[in-house]
């Protein structure tokens, strides 16, 4: 069982509140845990709200998306509240977790580890799909996890999508990604994490944690929206993939209706980027948590 949640902060923002959480996670072995939740004015006991789950990317904290993203504006005004978690435990005091910084603080890559070394802390998925929700209901605040949706950005796209297309009971209505990491086991910040992670290594990875693979193999419905910049240095040494994911998708017949990949002209990896598309992916699973 996870501790009940600690306030740390609480900020009036679009007319909601911007509240900052800690707890000690059981799912992250026992380490304090940060979360922002931004809930809309609207939210009360007698109006529980929709929520989307943002996933920030590599040397990101719980704090990058509300700060940078643009995206409560629009939240407030389509009555939904944000979830933004933390990147990766912290504080695990693994060796070599703090080398670098594509590989264990700030870089979780939302799976549950698998490999002994890791597997009592680096638990990001559990974390995210199921205890930030069961720790937020037992607080009593008013969220309807009936309608969840969940975006993000480069290893948060990637959690996003594979959190979206792996989740059995259907978790999430709708996914949507900024230049994510879309075929994680075909490029080196995947797999570099996949062979720290997972004692299967990039093999295990197929199964759950690549968006592309698993896009392939999917038969249900879905709803998924993706933007990528040209000018993103990332996207151009091939860590992104997003044309791979569009191929499978595309042989999968899902058609443009169900899966969207847009490239925009001249934009970077940055929150620049973002903040210009955050109103977009806000509406598009507004379409989708409000139906
Ligand atoms: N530290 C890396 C870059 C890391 C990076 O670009 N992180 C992205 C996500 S992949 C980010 O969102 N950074 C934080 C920010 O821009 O606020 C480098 O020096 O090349």
């Amino acid at each position: 069982m996870s501790d009940p949640l600690e306030k740390v902060s609480s900020n009036k923002s679009f007319e909601g509140e911007l509240t900052k959480y800690k707890f000690k996670s059981a799912a992250l072995g026992g380490l304090s845990a940060n979360f922002n939740l931004f809930l809309p004015t609207n939210a009360s006991p007698s109006n529980k709200v929709p929520v989307l789950v943002y996933l920030a990317g590599l040397t990101c904290t719980e704090d990058n998306g509300f700060v940078k993203g643009s995206f409560l504006g629009p939240a407030s005004s389509q009555g939904i509240a944000i979830l933004f978690p933390d990147t990766s435990p912290r504080g695990a005091g693994i060796q070599g977790e703090d080398v670098d910084w594509d590989f264990g603080t700030g870089a979780g890559f939302y799976l549950n580890a698998t490999n002994p070394k890791f597997s009592a802390h680096y638990n990001m998925y559990t974390h995210i799909a199921l205890e930030l929700p069961t720790v937020i209901e037992a607080a009593g605040i008013p969220i309807d996890w009936k309608r969840q949706s969940i975006f993000g950005h480069s290893m948060g796209g990637h959690g996003a999508l594979t959190m979206y297309l792996s989740s059995p009971q259907k978790q999430y209505r709708s996914a949507s990604a900024f230049s994510p990491v879309s075929n994680p086991t075909k490029c080196p910040w995947g797999e570099k994490a996949f062979a720290g992670y997972l004692q299967g290594g990039v093999e295990e990875a197929k199964e759950k944690y690549d968006a592309t693979e698993l896009i392939a193999k999917n038969k249900e419905p879905v709803h998924i929206l993706i933007d990528f910049g040209t000018a993103d240095n990332f996207y151009k040494q091939n860590q992104l993939l997003p044309e791979n994911f569009l191929k499978a998708a595309r042989d999968a017949n899902y058609d443009e209706f169900q899966v969207r990949v847009r490239s925009q002209e001249g934009y970077d990896h940055s929150y620049y980027f973002i903040s210009t598309f955050a109103s977009d992916h806000v509406h598009f699973h507004a379409n989708f948590l409000k139906a």
